[in-house]
């Protein structure tokens, strides 16, 4: 049934039930090497992981993987122009957990992303990515420890759906003045404004259903965290899209404040709550000042709708949430893209899930990953109802191909993720303590080995690094 691939003759499939993985002890698993460092890294991640799963296990566990095809490597094996094979999508829709290396997206013209077209395929719309650092690891910023955030990034729609018109051509030209002579005047709050004939076109589709089933998963997950980090922050840019990034805002709050009531509490309620907490006399009225410092300049028809507001909550949640019982919620507050990337920087400690589009939370994961130490500490999920890929939250890093020396941290960490999805949290946690007692030895790859202090003169080759997590399981 596969064209040119064979699974291993042992082993056995992951299934799903209620979207949650069921995992033999023998799991067969594909993986994709990877474009680019994928050479180099692959081999360390592979080696790091299952020596983790030996050391934890005995020998009761352990995972037969299936080489798959994707990118450069596939193009060798089934020909011209083939990077997504058939057989590799049926493979991870078969065996439901997958690992992968980078794959490389040309920028411009060319084939769009096979990364994402892999999320798109699969359906796997929550890209997990946690930035979260590791005691010893150098890092630019002062207090990186402050910084323990999870980036929760809608996976399968925004300007990642790839729907776009290069400028010049006939159906972007058509597009053009179809939305010029016709949509635009039709919509009054546009007024006279046009597109210049000579623009490319992209669409930006953010729908409630994928937005919702994001913010779900992601609250789900913050009721799994302690209760301090019990916290999501809904990160859209909406005061300038608003029927994009504001309806992602909305239908985020819709989610929590019916699906998880008694779960949530929102930052505004929260507010509400707490003023009559302090002050139980305290009016409607008085109360809508306090949570809106510019209550007394807004219209008279503004003012009624926080005031309405106020006595919603108090009236819908008070016996549920008040006298303080909100503190043991889920706070779920919201936060306007660009502040929170000085957020993340300024104020760490007051974020924990970052709910966010696909592009808002491609560039957000990218930057918290360097606050914790780089790109060679970035892991990350993709994550579905039937499936899950594993991958790092970097690209190729085509410079540093073939040379053995790149951190392969980050997908190595992407395999702790996976032995966590697995519930094999005892290989997973000897990772962790591998990486933690390498780091603090100062045995690291170039990309730590220069930011430490005073840097490391010897930095280790990717492959050493994979040797030197494997030698601190025994620590
Ligand atoms: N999921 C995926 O497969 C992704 C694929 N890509 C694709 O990868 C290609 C290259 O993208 P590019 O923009 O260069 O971004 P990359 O993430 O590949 O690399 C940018 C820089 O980040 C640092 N870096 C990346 N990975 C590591 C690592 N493992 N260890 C240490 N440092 C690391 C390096 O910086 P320095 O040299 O300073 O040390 C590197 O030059 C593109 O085709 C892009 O589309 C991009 C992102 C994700
Ligand atoms: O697919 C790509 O080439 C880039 C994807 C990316 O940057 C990401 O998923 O973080
Ligand atoms: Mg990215």
């Amino acid at each position: 049934m596969y064209e040119k691939l064979t699974p291993p003759t042992t082993g056995d499939r992951v299934t799903f039930k209620n979207g949650e993985p069921i995992v033999p002890d023998n799991p067969i698993i594909p993986f994709i090497r990877g474009d680019g460092t994928g050479v180099d890294i692959w081999p360390a991640s592979q080696k790091t992981i299952d020596a983790a799963v030996e050391a934890a296990y005995g020998g009761k566990r352990k995972i037969s993987w299936f080489k798959i095809y994707a990118g450069d490597e596939a193009c060798e094996e089934y020909g011209t122009y083939q990077y997504l094979p058939e057989d590799t999508n049926k493979a991870i829709a078969e065996y439901g957990i997958a690992i992968k290396g980078p794959l490389t997206t040309p920028i411009g013209g060319g084939i769009r992303s096979l990364n994402v077209a892999l999320r798109q395929i699969h359906d796997l719309y929550a890209c997990v990515r946690p930035c979260k650092y590791y005691p010893g690891t150098p890092s630019p910023h002062k207090h990186p420890e402050q910084l323990d955030v999870i980036v929760y990034r809608e996976n399968t729609e925004d300007i990642y759906l790839g729907i776009e018109w290069r400028a010049g051509t006939e159906i972007c030209e058509k597009l053009i003045d179809i939305l010029n002579t016709q949509l635009i005047p039709q919509t009054p709050e546009h007024g006279k404004k046009q597109i210049r004939m000579d623009s490319g076109i992209g669409i930006k589709p953010i729908s409630k259903t994928n937005s919702q089933r994001l913010v779900r998963r992601a609250i789900k997950h913050a009721l799994r965290l302690p209760k301090a980090k019990q916290m999501v922050t809904l990160v859209h840019k909406g005061n300038i899209m608003k029927y994009t990034e504001g309806a992602f805002r909305d239908w985020g709050y819709e989610v929590a404040t019916t699906e998880f009531r008694n779960e949530c509490v929102t930052e505004r309620e929260s507010w509400i709550l707490s003023n009559k907490e302090k002050n139980p006399d305290l009016s409607i009225e008085d109360n809508a000042r306090q949570i809106d410092p510019g209550y007394d300049s807004l219209t008279e028809e503004k003012r009624a709708v926080v005031c309405e507001e106020v006595k919603q909550v108090l009236d819908s949640i008070w016996e549920t949430h008040g006298d303080r019982k909100w503190k043991e919620k889920i706070m779920v507050n919201d936060r306007i893209a660009d502040s929170i990337f000085q957020q993340i920087q300024t104020r760490p400690d007051e974020y924990s899930i970052l709910a966010t589009m696909n592009l808002n939370g491609d560039y957000l994961s990218d930057a918290a990953a360097a606050i914790v130490g780089g790109l060679g500490m970035g892991p990350g999920a993709n994550i579905g109802d039937q499936c899950a890929i594993f991958e790092a939250t970097h690209g190729t890093a085509p410079k540093h191909a073939g040379l053995d020396r790149i951190n392969p941290g980050s997908v190595i960490l992407s395999g702790v993720m996976m032995l966590e999805y697995m519930g094999w949290q005892e290989a997973a946690d000897l990772i962790k303590k591998g990486i933690g007692g390498a780091i603090s030895n100062r045995e690291v790859t170039y990309d730590l080995a220069r930011l430490m202090e005073p840097p490391v003169e010897q930095p280790l080759k990717c492959s050493e690094f994979a040797d030197a997590i494997i030698k601190h399981f025994d620590d």
